[in-house]
């Protein structure tokens, strides 16, 4: 489990970090989302003890991080994949870091084997994709079985198929029982991955809510409606109140209405639908509402829904 309480943060006159507190449960996927300069690397560094907050605490399993005397038995990090020594091996980097953490080297061949490095165990980091790197990161984040895993962007560099794989090695980990924590901006991958989501802007939490209720309170539900006659289905929408537009693919996304509504107006004018199906809103959508970015509708107010950081937890 990952424990942040108010921490503060600041640096000259500028606060990074500003009252932030959530905690990151055991057997789950937390995402942390916020815009570029919200706070985020500022509060894993924090939790890392790589800096010292002015206020709060931040602990990992109980304690602070800089308490732990092997960390990698407790908590596995893939921070920065390029901070890994180009001139090693596979094997010799993973060595090393067992060495340092009394961690049985006889673990290693089994951690390549599950990221998928097993053959480029004998090949130098300095011939790795990004991809590759990152995945080497994480068999030594997993070294020494942490229960906590604190990943920060573990999707770039990754192609499809190691997006993928991403996706469901980290919602395996989180059904074995690890608490992972992954801060990221890749909204479609947050959301997949995610279970939880603590959104934070300008040093501060927005929201902290499971996935699905952070998006079912923040978008509306829409209906997209393909129809031969879009034009003449666009005004009559409008007309009857509703706001309407173009959905990717040519077809109509309406605001605030039922299918039923929609089929009952298109019969009474007479257009023929081709498709009627109920959308509910996306993380993206979301989190632009939450942020109040362009795009966003803010239509919910601005007050933060989790000022102690612990409401609408489970
Ligand atoms: N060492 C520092 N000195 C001065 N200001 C800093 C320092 N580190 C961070 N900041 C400021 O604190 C704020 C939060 O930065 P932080 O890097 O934590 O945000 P972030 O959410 O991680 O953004 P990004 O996604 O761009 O990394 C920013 O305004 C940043 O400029």
């Amino acid at each position: 489990m990952i424990e942040v309480e108010d921490l503060v943060k600041r640096y000259g006159t500028a606060t990074a970090v500003d009252g932030v507190g959530f905690s990151a449960p055991a057997g789950t996927v937390t995402g942390l989302l916020g815009p570029n300069g919200a706070g985020k690397t500022t509060t894993v560094k924090i939790l890392l003890g790589l800096v010292r907050p002015d206020r709060g605490r931040a602990l990992v399993d109980g304690r602070p991080y800089t308490s732990l005397a092997r960390p990698l038995r407790i908590v596995g990090t893939l921070l920065e994949a390029d901070s890994l020594h180009r001139g090693r091996t596979a094997r010799q980097h993973l060595l090393w870091l067992a060495r340092s953490n009394r961690i049985p080297p006889e673990r290693i061949d089994r951690r390549l084997e599950q990221v998928g490095l097993a053959d480029q165990a004998r090949t130098r980091i300095s011939a790795f994709s990004l991809g590759m790197r990152q995945r080497l990161g994480l068999a030594g984040a997993l070294l020494g079985d942490p229960k906590i895993l604190l990943l920060d962007e573990p999707v770039n560099g990754l192609d499809a198929e190691g997006i993928v794989w991403m996706r469901s090695f980290l919602r395996d980990l989180a059904a074995r029982g690890t608490a992972v924590l992954v801060s990221s901006h890749h909204m479609t991958e947050v959301a997949r991955t995610a279970d939880h989501v603590v959104v934070i802007g300008s040093g501060r939490v927005l929201a902290d809510l499971p996935t699905g209720e952070l998006i079912s309170r923040y978008t509306q539900p829409k209906v997209r409606v393909t129809s031969a006659e879009r034009e003449r289905l666009s005004a009559v929408l409008e007309d009857a109140g509703y706001a309407v537009r173009t959905s990717p693919g040519g077809g109509l996304d309406v605001a605030g209405a039922g299918t039923a509504e929609i089929g009952a107006l298109a019969g009474e004018h007479r257009i023929v639908l081709e498709g009627l199906t109920q959308e509910s809103g996306s993380l993206e959508e979301a989190y632009l509402d939450l942020i109040g970015a362009p795009g966003g509708g803010r239509a919910h107010g601005t007050e933060p829904l989790a000022a102690d950081g612990r409401r609408n937890r489970r």
